[in-house]
C-alpha cells in the first residue's frame, strides 16, 4: 500500500511476524516474534531515508533501519532477514542491528524486495521517492528519446482506448494467447518479466500457464490500470507484480527465466520499443532464458498499384490552383507533391499486386545488439515476375514465438488474417519499367531518429536484362526518404481490392506464385480490427 503524507512518501506492508536477532541492546518487544507493520519513510528529518518497524496496534516503532546502510536477503519464500549496519545518520550513532522478516505470502515477500531495492536505488541516487519515472542521471532511454516525443507516446498507450485497440486485434492476441498455452513448460514455475506489459494482458496469460512469478513492468500511467486488472483476477494475480517504470530504469529483485513482450511497431522497428525489449533482455534475462517472441523478419517486395500512385499525386493537386482566393498556389505544388510521397502508406493490400517474391531481413532478439537497431541496412534484389510499372516496396513483418513444444509465427502478410499493423508501402515519386524476368536491386535503409522511429532511405534500379544484360549495368534509378513516424493511414479505402483491367492484362498478377509467408496458411482478407486510426505499434 502508498500513501502520501504531506512531503513524506510512506509506503508500508504487513508482516507476519518479526523478531530481532539476538543482541545485547535489543529489547524484548523486539526480539519476541509477532505480526508488525513495515513502513518505508522518505526524508525522516534529516533527509535519509528509513525503513521502521511497528507492532499491529502500537502507535511507536520499535526499530528504524536506515536504508543507506540496511541490506535485504531472502531466506526461503516467506523468510528474509535484513541487517542495518549501523551508521552516523541522523547525527545519532546508531549499532549494527538484524531482524527476520515472515511474510504472509510469496507475493508479498517479492513486493516487498521490490520496494527495499527502489527505496534503496532512491537513496543511492540521492533522490526519496520510489517508482520514479525521471532518474538524477539520464537513462539509456532519455538519452536517446526526445521528452516531447516519450512523453505523447506514453500519453498515448496510458489510455485504455488504445489498449483496447490492441486487445481487439484478435490475430495479434489470440497468437499470443496460443504461443504461450501450447508452450506452458516454458513458463510453469518460471519468473517472467513482462517488457512493457500495458494492460498487463501478457503477465496474466503467463501467469494463466503457471508463471511462479511474472514482473509486468509498464513505464505510461497504463500500469494504474494493470494492477487494477490484475487485482481482479486474484487467482492469477497473486502472482503478479506490476512495476511502474521504464524497463531501463527499474530495479528487479529476481533474473528471469524468460521475457515476454509486444515490442513491435509498423515495419517492426516503428516506436523502437525493440531497443527496449533488448535492453531488458541484458538486464534481467538469465543466461539460458527464454524470449517470447524470440525474432522478427522484415519482409520486402516490389508493387505495383496505380490506383495508390495516381491517389498520392493527386492530393497535391490542391497546390496547382492559380487562383485561390486570388493566391496563386503553384510554387508550393512540387513540396505538396514530394511530401506526399514521403509518407508511407500503411493499409491492407491485395498481395496480387507484388511483382516479385519477397525477401526478408532478420533480427534475432536473443543476440541483435542494442546499437545494432540504431541503423538498419537491407541490400535489395528482386526478380520481376511480371512485366509493369513498379510503384514502390510493400514492406510488412512477422514474429516467432520459438517455444520448446511449439513455434509459432505471427504474421502481418498481405492476404493473411489482417492485423492493426495492416502492411506498409514506400512509394516511389517516380516509377520504374520493368520486364518479367528483369533483376530489381536496391537499397532499404532506415536510420533510428529521436522521435521513437527511422527516416528511410529507398532506392530501387532495374538492371540491363536479356541477351548481353551482364555487360549493362543499371537502367533506371529511383529513391525516396520516408519519414515512418508519418504514415499515411488509409483504411477508408475498398479492403477488397480489384486489380484495374487493364493491369490484369498486362501483369497477369494471378499467374504468379508468390510465397508470401513461410508456415503459416494464407487465408483471404478479413474483417479490420476497430479503431483503425492507431498510429504506435
Ligand atoms: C504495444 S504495447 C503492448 C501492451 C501489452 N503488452 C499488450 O500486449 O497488450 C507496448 C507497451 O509497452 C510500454 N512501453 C514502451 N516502452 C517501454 C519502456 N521502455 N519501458 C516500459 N514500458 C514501455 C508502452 O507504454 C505500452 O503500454
Amino acid at each position: 500500500m502508498d500513501v502520501s503524507v504531506g512531503q513524506r512518501q510512506l509506503q508500508e506492508f504487513s508482516l507476519a511476524s518479526v523478531s530481532e536477532l539476538a543482541s545485547s541492546a535489543s529489547t524484548s518487544a523486539s526480539t519476541a516474534s509477532l505480526p508488525a507493520i513495515a513502513h518505508f519513510f522518505a526524508d525522516c528529518g534529516c533527509g535519509s531515508s528509513q525503513l521502521r518497524l511497528q507492532r499491529e496496534n502500537e502507535s511507536s516503532y520499535f526499530a528504524s533501519l536506515h536504508l543507506g546502510t540496511s541490506h535485504l536477503f531472502k531466506l526461503g519464500p516467506v523468510q528474509s532477514v535484513c541487517v542495518d549496519e549501523g551508521s552516523n545518520a541522523c547525527n545519532e550513532k546508531s549499532y549494527s542491528r538484524a531482524f527476520t522478516l515472515l511474510f504472509n505470502k510469496e507475493k508479498d515477500s517479492r513486493d516487498f524486495h521490490y520496494s527495499f531495492e527502489q527505496w534503496k536505488k532512491d537513496v543511492n541516487q540521492g533522490s526519496n521517492l520510489p517508482d520514479r519515472i525521471i532518474p538524477s542521471s539520464k537513462s539509456k532511454f532519455d538519452e536517446k528519446i526526445e521528452s516531447s516525443s516519450a512523453k505523447m507516446y506514453f500519453h498515448y498507450y496510458g489510455q485504455l482506448l488504445h489498449q483496447q485497440n490492441m486487445l481487439q486485434d484478435y490475430v495479434r492476441t489470440g497468437t499470443y494467447y496460443a504461443a504461450v498455452m501450447e508452450n506452458r513448460d516454458d513458463f510453469s514455475g518460471r519468473v517472467v518479466v513482462d517488457v512493457g506489459a500495458g494492460s498487463g494482458i501478457l503477465s496474466l496469460f503467463a501467469a494463466q500457464a503457471g508463471a511462479k512469478h511474472v514482473y509486468a513492468v509498464e513505464a505510461s500511467e497504463m500500469a494504474e490500470y494493470a494492477r487494477k486488472l490484475i487485482a481482479g483476477n486474484p487467482h492469477l494475480g497473486d502472482r503478479i507484480t506490476v512495476v511502474k517504470g521504464k524497463v531501463e530504469e527499474i530495479e528487479l529483485p529476481e533474473k528471469a527465466d524468460i521475457l515476454i513482450s509486444e515490442p513491435m511497431g509498423t515495419l517492426l522497428v516503428n516506436e523502437r520499443m525493440l531497443e527496449s525489449y533488448v535492453i531488458a533482455r541484458d538486464r534481467f534475462l538469465a543466461p539460458e532464458g527464454k524470449m517470447f517472441p524470440a525474432a522478427g523478419r522484415i519482409h520486402m517486395a516490389p508493387f505495383s498499384d496505380e490506383y495508390l500512385f495516381v491517389e498520392i499525386a493527386n492530393k497535391a493537386l490542391f497546390w496547382q490552383q492559380a487562383s485561390y482566393y486570388g493566391v496563386n498556389l503553384t510554387p508550393l505544388h512540387e513540396s505538396a507533391f514530394q511530401g506526399n510521397y514521403s509518407q508511407p502508406v500503411v493499409d491492407a493490400f491485395d498481395p496480387r499486386l507484388l511483382v516479385a517474391s519477397p525477401v526478408f531481413h532478420v533480427i534475432d532478439f536473443t543476440k541483435v545488439k542494442e546499437e545494432d537497431l540504431y541503423e538498419i541496412d537491407i541490400p535489395l534484389k528482386f526478380i520481376a515476375a511480371v512485366g509493369t510499372r513498379v510503384h514502390g516496396l510493400a514492406c510488412w513483418f512477422d514474429v516467432l514465438f520459438n517455444g520448446s513444444t511449439v513455434q509459432r509465427w505471427l504474421t502481418t502478410a498481405p492476404g493473411a488474417p489482417t492485423t492493426h499493423w495492416y502492411q506498409l508501402r514506400c512509394v516511389l515519386s517516380q516509377p520504374l519499367y520493368v520486364m518479367a524476368g528483369q533483376e530489381i536491386t536496391g537499397r532499404l535503409h532506415m536510420i533510428a531518429h529521436n522521435a521513437q522511429s527511422y527516416t528511410i532511405h529507398l532506392t530501387l534500379s532495374t538492371k540491363m536484362w536479356g541477351p548481353g544484360a551482364e555487360q549493362g549495368g543499371i537502367l533506371q534509378t529511383s529513391s525516396g526518404k520516408l519519414d515512418l513516424k508519418e504514415p499515411y493511414y488509409r483504411m477508408s479505402q475498398s479492403q477488397a481490392y480489384t486489380v484495374p483491367q487493364d493491369q490484369h492484362q498486362s501483369l497477369q498478377p494471378q499467374d504468379v506464385n508468390i510465397p508470401i509467408h513461410d508456415t503459416e496458411e494464407s487465408e483471404p482478407l478479413e474483417q479490420l480490427p476497430q479503431n483503425s486510426g492507431s498510429h504506435f505499434s
